[in-house]
């Protein structure tokens, strides 16, 4: 297929690029860079633009007979929506509805749309269904939720099929080390505890010691980006063999408290950091874990990398390599 992949040059769409590449897709990547990289992308095109440019987002979509749109492209810090929620809903709300509008003028039949565990909110359950009413309890979590019913209603008006993965904690790098997160300032834990543990930074903090888990740091589905990446493709392949229009978690079905997802980075990179306890981070759902049988039934979807330790091992081998090559 040929396909546009908004957001390629960022974390989660560079390792799906690659897979898409290697897959036998023509891919371009849209991307402003603004916390991408260039050699992100590996072999695909990149073409530098803003999705706050709808004239931007024509020239690439005419004339390279695009099939399918990955949009990737978002802010995505939770505690960073809720200090400045305009900044959320414009690149992710507003900026969506611009690709939307493009995606309409240009007929592109599919769309693949990274949403988030943050729609749900702070449901009474902890294992989470498709099923449940969404009602995100920060900007960001509504700016995506927002974005799916934007393209869902489009869908219903068009030819247009979407396929919506809705994901919990990405974390980890490929197996190789040549492609991992690069994000400026990161903010995500796995990432900050391996940045603590190659000595990029100096110590850490645990946002909360009160909620109700077993050890009373908030509890997450940490899956591995190669899995998820995958998740891609065969949605793809999916809509390309003609299946309907889905909503689907992405996430292993188990979790593990900020405590235990510190103590194996030390345990992993043999380094005793500094951690500070603090008070809650604002808009912190207490734990978030993702029923996935549907998209195992649906795309027939299996992860290779269910392993907290492997997970760990691939973000630290990724981190060491980043830190001497960085530019
Ligand atoms: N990282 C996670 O744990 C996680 C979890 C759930 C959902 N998501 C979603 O996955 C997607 C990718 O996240 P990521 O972790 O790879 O983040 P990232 O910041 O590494 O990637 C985002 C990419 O989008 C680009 N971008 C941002 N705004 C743009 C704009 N206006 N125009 C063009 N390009 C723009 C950035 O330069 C970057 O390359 C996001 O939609 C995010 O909401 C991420
Ligand atoms: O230095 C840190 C960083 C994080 N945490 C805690 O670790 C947990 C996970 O936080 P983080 O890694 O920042 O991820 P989330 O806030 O859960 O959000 C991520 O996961 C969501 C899906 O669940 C995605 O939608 C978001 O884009 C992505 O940032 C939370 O309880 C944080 O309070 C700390 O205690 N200290």
């Amino acid at each position: 297929m040929n396909v546009l992949v908004t957001g390629g040059a960022g974390y989660i769409g560079s390792h799906v690029v690659r897979q898409l590449v290697a897959a036998g897709h023509d891919v371009t990547v849209f991307d402003n860079l603004s916390t991408g990289y260039r050699w992100a992308v590996g072999d695909a095109e990149l073409v530098v633009g803003d999705l706050a440019d709808e004239s931007a987002l024509d020239q690439v979509l005419e004339g390279r007979g695009i099939e399918a749109v990955l949009h990737f492209a978002a802010h995505i810090i939770v505690p960073e929506s809720v200090a400045d929620p305009l900044k959320y809903y414009s690149n992710n709300t507003r900026n969506t509805l611009n690709l939307l509008r493009a995606i309409d003028r240009h007929d592109v039949r599919h769309m693949v749309f990274s949403s988030t565990a943050a729609v749900y909110g702070m449901p009474d359950q902890t294992t989470l269904t498709e099923e449940l009413p969404l009602a995100p309890i920060n900007p960001y979590g509504a700016s995506k939720m927002m974005s799916e019913r934007m393209m869902m209603d489009l869908s219903a008006a068009s030819d247009l099929r979407y396929v919506v993965l809705r994901y919990f904690n990405v974390a980890g790098a490929s197996t190789d080390a040549s492609l991992g997160q690069a994000t400026p300032e990161a903010t995500h834990l796995i990432k900050v505890a391996c940045e603590c543990a190659t000595g990029a930074r100096d110590g850490m903090k645990i946002f909360g010691t009160d909620y109700g888990t077993r050890d009373g740091t908030c509890v997450r589905d940490y899956i591995h980006v190669e899995d998820l990446a995958k998740a891609h493709v065969m949605a793809l392949d999916h809509m390309a063999a003609g299946g309907e229009s889905q909503v689907l978690n992405c996430g292993y079905g188990r979790g593990f408290t900020v405590r235990e997802v510190i103590d194996e980075v030390k345990r992993v990179s043999g380094v005793d950091f500094p951690v500070e306890t603090t008070d809650r981070r604002a808009g912190d759902p207490e734990a978030l874990m993702a029923d996935n049988r549907r998209i195992r039934q649906v795309l027939g979807w299996e992860p290779d990398h269910d392993d907290l330790t492997t997970i760990v091992r691939t973000a630290l081998a990724w981190e060491e390599c980043w830190q001497r090559n960085k530019q």
